[in-house]
């Protein structure tokens, strides 16, 4: 019944104060209201529907992605919102759109890597929009490998211009999103050509189309790469192929903060890492880790309540059968996820101090944790991004049938979140990073150079330095045990973040102990997945395995009426959630049957195609039938 909360008595048995539990989730109190106001301020603006999406014919979905972000940017600029507002009234409108790109990749590429004359000429356009930007790195055949870029920058010291050209099919700029149909500027990644010698890769800015009438620029061939994954999902987003017919340039168009092009075509490279020229990958990054904790927050909240609505088997005398949240394999399957959102909101929380303080120290010249943060930053995005996806499709699979639904909400998250998994860096190429990091430090521990931060503890495998094996030859050998060990590496990270955050104040009734049980659910589910190595390598006992997972059980048990509260706390509207398995009140069946005639499949009682198609078999067979 519409106004009954059905989960009301789940709710009674909290444990803890929700509302200082959504301080803690959102961050801060502050945080929490920005929330609040923001996602109120789209949930109850028509404009901001998005029940559609997944019926919506591509063109005609895409069109409404360009009027939802022109709206959203009048809302910003008629109620004059903050940098801080915004972004979180994009985070709720809850749509990928060309912004993403503009705001995510083009403006902190130019922050990045542009010097301060280029800011201040570029970013000023940026933000008032009267430029729109994407990220043009990745091309038809190279996307992990950046220093296989086709595309080049060759400087002409007659014109004191860069020339830029697609030499190859293969070097076609291919993914960037806002490419397809929208964005105006790229920040184009190419190699540098000066009188014949090749410097690698560098980003320039690339104007595509003309302000005036939207249409490509002379040299410029452009256009969207096709339909994605999944009904709506990411193809609200104008993916593009992007070629360069000799396209010429100023040269101060070549992002120059890490390395410059002097007037006489002299090539000069600061005295900093190359890998700089990465910047802009490695900040998204660790957006992405926080990220990854809304997403997969999202799709438990979802099955949380459906799972507490849901009953099946178990009744005794006609009484009502069981809520399916009460099975221990359903617990067993979703708990964990519990505790992964929650984990990868604190570990997010710690990246982007990390990340802070190397920008900080990059000013000083200092570049002593610049390994750790790429390290950090790549090993986190691949393991909460793919625990994220995995978990998203389990969330599914804990709905059941109803689970497949559009209207659950879980289909589509999936689809527009999997790609996580490859932008950014496929997860393995960043996990073999990580594993390069690693055996990096093993092989200097034998120096005497003793690992700090979130490779302290391989300061004890000293006895591992006895075998002077060849690093560089057992690497491509042992690739895929090392790939483990880098997701080993970066689980240490979450549950040592995790731990960190529970040593902090954290104020509100049974709110620590909340996420102590959480905590406890996070490293002990991480165990007994992984029992066999701490058993092989006698890390674990048989009788210690045994007693983990007995505790495990034990705080599943602890969790379980605390489950809907836990949640609550995310602090989700219904809109945001945009799913009736997920609702609020947990007036899930009414719902769902109300929803299904609206389906345009329902318009009609007898479908387009029954005379044509249906009708003649039916009285074929029907003439078969009397014969
Ligand atoms: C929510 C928000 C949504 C915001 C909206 C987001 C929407 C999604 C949009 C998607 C956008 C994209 O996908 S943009 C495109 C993303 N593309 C990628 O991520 C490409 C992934 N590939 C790479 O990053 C590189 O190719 C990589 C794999 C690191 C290899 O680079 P190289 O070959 O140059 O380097 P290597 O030879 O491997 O290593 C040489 C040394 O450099 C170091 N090194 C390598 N990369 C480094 C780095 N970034 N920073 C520091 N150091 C680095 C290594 O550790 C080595 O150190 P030593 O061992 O000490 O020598
Ligand atoms: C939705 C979406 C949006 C995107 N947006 C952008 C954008 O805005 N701008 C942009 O520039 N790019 C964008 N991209 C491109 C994205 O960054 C690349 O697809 C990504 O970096 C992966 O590179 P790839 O496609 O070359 O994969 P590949 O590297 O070809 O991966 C194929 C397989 O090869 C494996 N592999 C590759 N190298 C190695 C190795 N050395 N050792 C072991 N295994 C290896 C991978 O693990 C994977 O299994 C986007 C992609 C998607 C899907």
């Amino acid at each position: 019944m519409e106004g009954v909360d059905h989960l009301a008595d789940e709710r009674k048995k909290a444990e803890f104060n929700v509302e200082a539990m959504k301080i803690v989730w959102a961050g801060s109190q502050h945080n929490l209201e920005v929330s609040n106001r923001i996602s109120k301020l789209v949930a109850d603006d028509p404009a901001f529907r998005k029940d559609d999406r997944t019926m919506l014919p591509r063109k005609e979905l895409f069109k409404n992605t360009l009027r939802k972000a022109a709206y959203a940017w009048k809302r910003i600029n008629e109620l004059r919102l903050s940098e801080e507002e915004a972004s979180k009234l994009r985070f709720y409108v809850d749509e990928t759109a060309y912004t993403d790109l503009h705001w995510g990749m083009f403006i902190p590429a130019i922050k990045g890597q542009g010097t301060d004359e280029q800011q201040r000429k570029w970013l000023p356009l940026a933000y008032k929009m009267q430029i729109i930007g994407c990220y043009a790195q990745t091309e038809l055949g190279h996307g992990s490998n950046v220093q296989g870029l086709e595309t080049t920058a060759t400087f002409d010291p007659h014109t004191d211009e860069f020339v830029i050209h697609s030499p190859t099919l293969t070097s076609s700029k291919w993914w960037p999103g806002g490419l397809g149909k929208v964005s105006t500027h790229a920040v184009t990644y190419a190699r540098l050509i000066i009188d014949g010698k090749d410097h690698g890769v560098h980003g320039f800015i690339v104007q595509l189309r003309s302000l005036e009438d939207h249409r490509p620029l002379p040299g410029i061939t452009v256009g969207d790469i096709g339909m994605k994954f999944g009904n709506g999902a990411y193809n609200t987003m104008d993916n593009g192929v992007l070629r360069f017919d000799h396209v010429r340039i100023p040269r101060n168009q070549m992002l120059m903060k890490v390395s410059q092009v002097t007037r006489e075509g002299k090539y000069k490279q600061s005295d900093v890492p190359r890998q700089l020229v990465y910047g802009t990958m490695v900040y998204v990054r660790q957006r992405i880790v926080a990220d990854a904790s809304c997403y997969l927050s999202r799709a438990v909240c979802i099955a949380t309540r459906y799972s507490a609505v849901r009953r099946q088997f178990g009744s005794q005398n006609g009484g009502p059968e069981t809520q399916v949240i009460d099975y221990k394999t359903q617990q067993s399957r979703l708990f964990p996820l519990l505790a992964s959102a929650y984990a990868f909101r604190f570990v997010g929380e710690w990246l982007e101090w990390l990340y802070t303080d190397v920008m900080q120290r990059l000013q000083a010249n200092d570049f002593s944790t610049l390994p750790e943060a790429h390290a950090c930053t790549a090993g986190l995005k691949s393991l909460t991004t793919s625990v994220t996806a995995d978990g998203i499709e389990e969330c599914r699979k804990l709905c059941g049938g109803h689970g497949y639904l559009c209207t659950s909400g879980l289909p589509e998250l999936f689809a527009v979140y999997v790609p996580a998994c490859t932008y950014e860096g496929d997860n393995i190429v960043l996990l073999l990073q990580v594993a390069r990091f690693l055996m990096k430090t093993v092989s200097q521990i034998g120096t005497g150079k003793q690992p700090v931060g979130t490779i302290a503890y391989m300061g004890r495998i000293e006895h591992l330095m006895q075998c002077r094996c060849n690093v560089q030859r057992g690497f491509a050998e042992l690739s895929a045990d090392l790939v483990e060990a880098a997701v080993a590496h970066c689980q240490l990270i979450v549950v040592s973040k995790f731990i960190e955050k529970l040593q902090q104040d954290i104020p509100g009734e049974g709110v620590k102990q909340q996420l102590e049980a959480l905590c406890g659910i996070y490293y002990l589910s991480l165990l007994h997945k992984h029992q066999g190595d701490f058993l092989a390598t006698s890390y674990l006992t048989p009788k210690q395995s045994a007693l983990a997972n007995d505790q495990l059980r034990a705080l599943y048990s602890k969790v379980r009426p605390n489950a809907i509260a836990l949640v609550d706390a995310f602090n989700y509207s219904d809109h945001f959630l945009s799913s009736i398995l997920g609702r609020y009140d947990g007036n899930v069946y009414p719902k769902l049957y109300e929803a299904a005639w609206k389906d345009p499949l329902n318009e009609s009682v007898v479908p387009d195609g029954y005379h044509e198609y249906v009708r003649p078999l039916l009285k074929q067979q029907l003439h078969t039938a009397r014969l």
